[in-house]
């Protein structure tokens, strides 16, 4: 298992300022949330700067309330019904979609990856209301940022994690997260954790966040309330996948959901019931969030074919690929949209024209077509805010006079934003006095010109603009440039640092890693009352086995050690190469009968091993001493220093064998030995 992505990687990676994040009125609700004492109306006001965020919160308030009393109408009522948390984090989701629903990696399918979140989102959201598991909207937003690291990779590296996408879709590859961390240091499940932890997510979403990738190996109680929010999050990952894949899929991840479902305690009428509504939901948002979808599955007909089972070894690796990640196989159409991404589209400047007389702006539109701009017109305040949001211009012309939010608010508004800082605004008016003057300046805007408009003196002012304009996205690349640099270092020090804790032999970690570790398992062990154990792992007679069959033979039977310890070991446990020969086990949550159990399990892995030398066969050997915390314990030291007593019996008494110096029940308090 990799160390986790430590917070100082994490805050290298941030610094690099390239990874997702929300932006504009999303980070401004952010901060307002963060703060103990923000009032609904200064929150309402915030948002409802944002038509396409009261749009979104509103349907989502009212998905809540749905059976249970009138619909939801204004923002305000929408935050009494969802409440800070959720709304903190659905505006986070809806912002990141907004703003990365396409983007450079090219073997990324980001509709795919959005429409997948989309639906995880509100199969966590119905699973957890039918279970009561935990509050169904915080499990939305839960579900629809459950897979951010995956987006962030694409964001941050883009054509590396092409190539890694893409080596991952070829048949017999290696593991999308194995090659991940080989290309950088770090997976996309790390990140996503890192990401959730950074934006305040409660611990217990983002444990059952990472558990879900790999539900048997939990040591959650069962029945306890993170076990079954897990389950949910396993089930709604199951909906999502049958959402997005075809039909030959989704008939065979039927059987995964509906097993899922059983283990939640829901029969199979309601989880048919419960997908369909899930379903119509999901096509509903989708078409509210501009998703491109497939036909919704057909639940009740997927629960009619029963399950159909296909051995994994069956399945083809480019469907492995795609159930991995949002990867974009050959086959998939490019999104219409896609140019966008590329870089002479984004070398196409963007003109954003909001004025409510049609005359005007279809002058305006001749004058800007002429300079080359890609033109976009809004009829009043808020259609302008929206536009400018979403479309980024370089360049906008507002009236003075407008519609719901006039000209100079709507440049005071935007000049709020991080998009908003980076647009050159024109503001127009009938008076030319030097009151409007100061005052257009006063709101933010950069230029000012009084109607009627003369296309000369409207070219001549937008020449200006234009060299302000370019001399921003010089410094902006400037910036990308750094921040690139920034993010490679990142990289490049994790590499470094996870080197200095890796054993270059076995690939595990290595001593400095292991007694880091320990000490960290023995303070929560110690601070919540749980067991932890350890175990001491030293090979036999392996000094014989150099001597007689030479050192790269006993470099080989290193690796073959460290191979049979990983196979067998629990996913919670950690294994480390803390000597030549020798091998620390850590054992979170494991009493000292269970660790003699697991321990016992590894000397026969051992046992069972096989090498061959030229016409001799190696035998290996381990003798395995095991301890348990134990209050009279001062440190972690005494801890280990019972595991090595126990390794130390186990070689006297003959080696090949488990043993323990403390009580076990047995009478002579020696745990089990091999014959
Ligand atoms: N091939 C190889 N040998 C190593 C490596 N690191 C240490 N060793 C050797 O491992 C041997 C360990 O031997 P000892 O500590 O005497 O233990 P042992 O022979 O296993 O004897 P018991 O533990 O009593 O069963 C030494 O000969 C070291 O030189 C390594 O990376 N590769």
């Amino acid at each position: 298992m990799p160390p986790p992505l430590d917070s100082t990687r994490f805050e290298q990676i941030r610094a690099s300022g390239d990874l997702p994040s929300p932006k504009g009125i999303a980070l401004a609700v952010i901060r307002l949330t963060r703060q103990q004492d923000v009032s609904t109306a200064e929150l309402a006001r915030v948002i409802g700067a944002d038509p396409a965020f009261v749009g979104r919160l509103i349907k989502a308030a009212n998905g809540l309330v749905a059976f249970s009393r009138r619909p939801v109408a204004s923002v305000h009522e929408a935050l009494m019904v969802l409440g800070l948390p959720a709304v903190r984090t659905m505006v986070l989701g809806f912002s990141l979609l907004s703003h990365y629903r396409r983007g450079a990696c090219q073997a990324f399918d980001y509709n795919r990856f959005w429409s997948a979140s989309l639906a995880r989102a509100l199969a966590a959201q119905v699973f957890a209301e039918r279970t009561r598991a935990a509050p169904a909207d915080e499990l939305f937003a839960v579900g629809l940022l459950g897979s951010v690291g995956e987006l962030s990779l694409a964001t941050l590296y883009p054509a590396e994690y092409a190539a890694v996408l893409e080596a991952a879709s070829r048949p017999g590859a290696a593991p999308l997260l194995e090659l991940e961390q080989a290309e950088f240091a770090m997976n996309h499940r790390e990140l996503t954790g890192a990401m959730l932890q950074d934006w305040g997510l409660p611990r217990i979403f983002i444990d059952a966040v990472a558990q879900s990738h790999d539900p048997e190996e939990t040591h959650l109680a069962d029945g306890s309330r993170a076990r079954r929010m897990l389950q949910v999050l396993v089930a709604a990952r199951d909906v999502a996948e049958i959402c997005v894949s075809d039909d030959v899929a989704r008939n065979r991840l039927a059987a995964g959901l509906f097993m899922d479902g059983a283990r939640l305690g829901i029969e199979r009428e309601c989880i048919v019931a419960d997908c369909e509504r899930i379903a119509a939901l999901w096509l509903d948002w989708g078409g509210l969030l501009q998703l491109e979808q497939p036909r919704a599955p057909n639940f009740a007909d997927l629960a009619e074919a029963g399950p159909v089972v296909v051995a994994a070894a069956k399945v083809p690796a480019v469907s492995q690929a795609r159930k991995r990640s949002a990867v974009k196989l050959p086959a998939t159409p490019e999104p219409a949209d896609a140019a966008a991404g590329e870089p002479a589209a984004r070398a196409h400047q963007r003109a954003l024209i909001v004025d409510d007389e049609p005359r005007t702006r279809a002058g305006l539109r001749a004058v800007l077509e002429q300079a080359h701009y890609e033109v976009h017109e809004a009829g009043d305040g808020r259609q302008g805010m929206e536009l400018a949001l979403e479309l980024q211009p370089q360049i906008m012309i507002l009236d003075w006079n407008l519609p719901e939010l006039d000209g100079p608010d709507l440049v005071r508004s935007l000049r709020q934003t991080r998009i908003g800082q980076a647009i050159y605004m024109i503001l127009l008016t009938h008076s030319g006095d030097d009151e409007h003057l100061v005052a257009a300046f006063d709101a933010g805007a950069d230029d000012f010109i009084a109607k009627p408009l003369r296309p000369r003196v409207l070219a001549a002012r937008l020449k200006a603009g234009q060299r302000v304009v370019r001399l921003q996205q010089e410094v902006e690349r400037e910036h990308e440039e750094i921040r690139h640099f920034a993010s490679q270092l990142a990289v490049t020090n994790r590499r470094l640092h996870e080197a200095a804790l890796t054993d270059a032999l076995t690939g595990f970690p290595n001593r400095r890693y292991a007694i880091d570790r320990i000490q960290q398992e023995w303070s929560a062990a110690q601070r919540w009352g749980r067991p932890l154990s350890c175990m001491i792992i030293d090979l036999d007679n392996f000094k014989q086995i150099n001597d007689t069959f030479g050192h790269d033979v006993g470099d080989e039977v290193l690796r073959s050690a460290a191979d049979a310890l990983r196979g067998a070991l629990r996913g919670q446990d950690v294994v480390c190469r803390t000597g030549g020969d020798e091998f620390l086990a850590i054992c979170p949550e494991t009493d000292l009968a269970h660790a003699l159990s697991c321990a016992e399990r590894l000397r026969k892995a051992l046992d069972s091993l096989s090498l061959q030398a030229g016409d001799a066969r190696v035998a290996i050997s381990a003798s395995i001493g095991v301890a348990m915390r134990e209050h009279w314990m001062p440190d972690v030291d005494a801890l280990m220093k019972q595991a090595d007593l126990g390794a130390y019996l186990a070689k006297q008494k003959g080696r090949n064998r488990v043993a323990t110096v403390q009580k076990t029940g047995e009478s002579d308090g020696v745990a089990t030995a091999a014959d």
